[in-house]
């Protein structure tokens, strides 16, 4: 499969998080130079994407705005205009919108099947699901032989991609303004970041802030995606008074090994216990696995003779990803140090402990 492009998400927000005002007018959140800026960063992306929302609400034509840099792009061999790209479920979007007028680049709809097809002459329209999941649009994308792929926003889009693990930098402008109104747009919506950001810069150009983020390597956006799955896995537990647990085993490329619940087959059993009650502990595969698990894995019990650490440690197992620490309820868990100890990788993504606890609330003194 080809590599999926790195992808880099940029914004202007007002001192209170808005990326607009509730008007019809687009508000205009950064200065001379930061447009300029944001000029350069089409200029180094072979695609520029924005949701379905902003093409209704800006009209944006997404070109190059700066001949010197379109020159550049000629004289480096590339084309003169990034790919214009944009989502949609509903296929509302207007033909006479300057998505679809301005510049002659490809334009890329992602939307569901017959949901746009008076588009069809003037953009070429991609099945991506439906609705379009953004990680088969990135696969699509990487097949057009895009590698940088700039996300303009709207606050939708931007939510999605950070939710999904699916961004890799973010450069966000901070206008020194504020817009006060909850109608109004904002840049982050509901949704947990479950990959860290590390700021990486900070710049003044004039009066607006320059904030440049990376967002860390691990959990990659396949651990996040496959943590999201052992998560939703709980919701397969039958009634208990003790921990609703799932886990999933995946290869390196993501395919699933096997999963498991907790009261799966037996009700004493564990999430990662079924799971890997599913394997031979010497299959060859185990060597490279990762076992994702929504809840730390236990280092006691007293139902079962060997604890998920001890039936993880008795695999080859390198790598386990989870996403809340066990809480001092039954006993003192010790997972994590004990698997660390013994030198196997252990990834945290609290960001999705909340709904791992939403799953708990049963238990005492539980809340999301
Ligand atoms: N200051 C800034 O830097 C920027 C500001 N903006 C502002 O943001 C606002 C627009 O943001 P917002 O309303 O959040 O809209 P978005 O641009 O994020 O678009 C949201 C729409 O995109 C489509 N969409 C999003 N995700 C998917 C998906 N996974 N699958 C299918 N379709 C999807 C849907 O379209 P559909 O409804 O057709 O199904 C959805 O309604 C505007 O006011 C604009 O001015 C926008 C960009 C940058
Ligand atoms: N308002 C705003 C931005 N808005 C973004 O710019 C797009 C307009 O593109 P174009 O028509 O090509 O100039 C618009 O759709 C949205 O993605 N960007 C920013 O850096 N700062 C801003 O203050």
């Amino acid at each position: 499969m080809t590599a999926r492009p790195h992808v880099v998400l940029s914004a202007a927000q007002s001192l209170d998080g808005y990326l607009d005002d509730a008007s019809s007018t687009r508000l205009l959140l950064s200065n001379e130079d930061d447009f300029a800026e944001v000029d350069r960063l089409r200029a180094e992306s072979d695609a520029i994407l924005v949701g379905a929302g902003t093409v209704r609400a800006d009209n944006p034509r997404l070109l190059v705005r700066s001949a010197e840099l379109r020159r550049e792009r000629l004289a480096a061999g590339r084309p003169e205009q990034p790919i214009k790209v944009t989502v949609t479920t509903s296929g509302k979007l207007d033909p006479a919108s300057r998505f679809f007028t301005a510049g002659d680049t490809t334009k890329l709809v992602y939307a569901p099947p017959m949901v746009a097809d008076e588009l069809r002459d003037l953009a070429t329209l991609v099945d991506a699901g439906t609705p379009p999941e953004l990680g088969r649009i990135l696969d699509d994308l990487g097949a057009r032989g895009v590698r940088r792929l700039l996300v303009e926003g709207g606050g939708a889009v931007h939510t999605q991609f950070l939710a999904a693990g699916l961004a890799d930098e973010l450069r966000l402008a901070i206008a020194p303004i504020t817009v006060g109104d909850p109608r109004a747009p904002r840049f982050l919506g509901t949704g947990a970041v479950p990959r860290p950001l590390r700021l990486s810069e900070v710049r003044q150009l004039g009066d607006v802030a320059v904030l440049h983020y990376r967002v860390a390597a691990e959990p990659s956006a396949l651990d996040v995606l496959r943590l999201r799955q052992a998560i939703a896995l709980a919701d397969e537990c039958p009634p208990s008074s003790t921990f609703r647990v799932g886990a999933v085993i995946a290869a390196p490329d993501g395919t699933v090994l096997a999963t498991g619940h907790s009261g799966e087959g037996d009700p004493r059993n564990h999430a990662e216990e079924a799971a890997l009650a599913k394997l031979s502990p010497d299959d060859p595969r185990l060597a490279t696995a990762t076992m994702y698990s929504s809840l730390e894995p236990c280092s006691a019990r007293a139902s079962h003779p060997r604890s998920c650490t001890q039936l993880i440690l008795a695999t080859a197992i390198p790598r386990v990803v989870m996403a809340w620490r066990e809480p001092s309820l039954f006993v003192e868990a010790e997972g994590v140090e004990q698997l660390t100890a013994a030198g196997r990788q252990v990834i945290e993504v609290p960001a999705l402990a909340a709904d791992v606890r939403r799953a708990n609330t049963h238990l005492p003194g539980v809340r999301p």
